[in-house]
């Protein structure tokens, strides 16, 4: 299959902060990608720069054949493409109802427009539950299960996820990853997602790309780092093993 998404030596600068260097990565139609990484490392970055929330300063990004560099991301999102940011950025004071209804604002008036809504209802029956429920009371396991609604209401072709585990219990994320993977069974969805530790990736993912100091230190198919050794040297950087006892990246 031919990629839908490629990234190539992209570079993203904050003032005098390079966030982002040299960062080249493909993601094909129908994949499951991974970027893994620490804090600061640039994943969230790489995301809004595909996403059209930060403008690179060198390099290419391709969605399908279309070039997204220089596009607004309202642009982008018209293309198909959804974010799920980090911190879900959902609506605290407005229902759940309302939530999902402004997820389907960019293609406000479309016809199908209610039979998409209805479609995520099925996708996610714990919503319809708490449809007139603020969303500020919903768990943290809801609230992200709501941003993912979110951002899949308008069939993207590609969705990125930006951490979605965090701050929530394993049992919460299992059932996370188990609609994430759903979604793309029912819906043939591509996806790349964002995460810190390679725990649970390394399971549901088809490729793994480690990204450190704004580089990506390591590429590979999920199944090949299965033992996460070269994950742990990539994650942490060769010659600093000490480091590693007892913690798992
Ligand atoms: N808007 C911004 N202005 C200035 N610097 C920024 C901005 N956004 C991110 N940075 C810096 O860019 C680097 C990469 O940040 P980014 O948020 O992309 O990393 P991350 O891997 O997503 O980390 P986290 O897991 O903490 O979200 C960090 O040093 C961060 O402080």
């Amino acid at each position: 299959m031919g990629a839908l998404l490629t990234i190539d030596d992209v570079h993203v600068r904050y003032g005098d902060l390079v966030a982002l260097r040299d960062v080249s990565l493909t993601v094909a139609q129908g994949e499951v990608v991974c970027v893994i990484g620490p804090n600061g490392a640039g994943k969230s970055t790489l995301l809004a720069a595909v996403a059209g929330g930060v403008t690179p300063w060198r390099g290419s990004i391709r969605f399908g054949d279309t070039e997204v560099v220089g596009l607004r991301p309202e642009v982008v999102a018209r293309q198909g493409l959804s974010l799920v940011p980090e911190g879900r950025h959902i609506f605290g004071t407005l229902t759940v109802d309302e939530n999902l209804r402004i997820g389907g604002f960019i293609h406000k008036g479309r016809a199908d427009a209610k039979a998409d809504y209805e479609r995520l209802l099925e996708l996610f029956p714990r919503l319809r539950e708490r449809l007139n429920f603020p969303a500020g009371r919903l768990s943290g396991g809801e609230q992200q299960m709501l941003a993912v609604a979110r951002a899949v209401m308008t069939r993207p072709r590609l969705l990125l996820v930006d951490e979605p585990s965090l701050g929530l219990a394993p049992r919460i994320v299992d059932q996370i990853y188990e609609i994430l993977l759903d979604l793309r069974q029912r819906e043939g969805l591509t996806l790349v997602i964002n995460e810190q530790s390679s725990n649970r990736i390394l399971k549901h993912a088809d490729r793994i790309y480690v990204l450190r100091g704004g580089r990506i230190q390591l590429e590979g198919r999920a199944a090949d780092l299965a033992d996460g050794e070269a994950i742990r040297s990539a994650y942490f950087g060769f010659g600093s093993p000490a480091t590693l006892e007892g913690v798992t990246p």
